[in-house]
This record gives structure tokens, C-alpha cells and sequence, in this order.
């Protein structure tokens, strides 16, 4: 069984899946009369093949176990996913690069930290959403639509 350690997510090791949503670490400036800092245009939201519009969603999610048997990688095809911790919640990204096959040397397994979330990109691979210790509350952007979804047997083991 192909065994993968997370390792910590940066936005420069997930670029290739997606962007990683951190307003720690973006420019921001002030709007509202200077009360708010806008971390502006973080993430690329795409929704291909319209009529089909951006839906905005929580998820409620409760914890893995590690360490995680993962049994599957999906893809949305004509949309992007994005998922932000609405609390401190850590989770595990797994993802491999767009494209109809998956090359099992470029799959990457991460682990967040609590304040960052994810965006991936129309048609990367990915684990379906894996939060740690405890429930998890996510706002999640994506594609609705039947049409959007993908799935490919893969059996990993995720430790961290
Ligand atoms: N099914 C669903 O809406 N969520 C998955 O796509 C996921 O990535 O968790
Ligand atoms: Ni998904």
C-alpha cells in the first residue's frame, strides 16, 4: 500500500493544485473607512460549462483517525472547491495534479494548521475532506451540478 507523510501546507507546494486561502499571509488593504482589512481576490473560484453557478456551503465534518486509509481521489471536472475552516481546524489535503491519469509519484499529501484553507483547482485529484481531532465547520465553495464529479480507486495510508 503506497504510505504518504503530510507534511506541511505552504502555497508554494500546493501551486500546482490550487491556492492555499491564509490571511496571515496576503496583502490586504482598508475599505469601510479603514475598519476592515480586505485580503482581497485569494482564490481563483472557476465554474466551467455554465449555466451551472458557484454554490456556497458548510460542511460539518467529523474527525479522521490517523493513520488515514484513503480509498479514493475524486475530481470536479468544471470547478474549482474551496474549503475554509471556520474555527481552527486542521485537515488533510491529499491531491495530484489535473489530468485523466494519476501519476502515483505526483501525488502529495498535506497537513493545515488550522487557519488555512484550500482551493483546488478545476480537475485536481483530491482526497474528499479529512478534518483531524475534533468536528470541523467548513465554508465551502464549488460547482453544483451532478455532472461535476469523478472518482478513481487509489489506496493510501496518510500518517503525519
Ligand atoms: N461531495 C462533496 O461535496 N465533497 C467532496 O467533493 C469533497 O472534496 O469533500
Ligand atoms: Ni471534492
Amino acid at each position: 500500500m503506497m504510505e504518504l507523510t503530510a507534511r506541511p501546507l505552504t502555497a508554494e507546494a500546493f501551486a500546482p493544485f490550487g491556492d492555499v486561502i491564509d490571511a496571515r499571509t496576503s496583502a490586504a488593504f482598508p475599505i469601510n473607512n479603514g475598519r476592515t482589512q480586505r485580503h482581497h481576490d485569494l482564490a481563483r473560484v472557476e465554474i466551467l460549462d455554465a449555466p451551472s453557478r458557484a454554490l456556497i456551503s458548510v460542511f460539518v465534518s467529523q474527525p479522521v483517525s490517523l493513520p488515514l486509509e484513503i480509498e479514493l481521489l475524486e475530481r470536479h471536472p468544471l470547478g474549482s472547491q474551496a474549503f475554509m475552516p471556520l474555527h481552527e481546524e486542521r485537515f488533510i489535503v491529499v491531491v495530484a495534479p489535473p489530468g485523466d491519469e494519476i501519476d502515483p509519484m505526483r501525488i502529495c499529501a498535506f497537513v493545515t494548521d488550522g487557519r488555512q484553507g484550500v482551493n483546488y483547482r478545476a480537475g485536481t485529484w483530491h482526497a474528499i475532506h479529512s478534518v483531524l481531532e475534533h468536528e470541523g465547520e467548513f465554508l465551502v465553495v464549488d460547482r453544483g451540478g451532478s455532472d461535476n464529479l469523478d472518482e478513481r480507486p487509489m489506496t493510501i495510508r496518510v500518517v503525519v
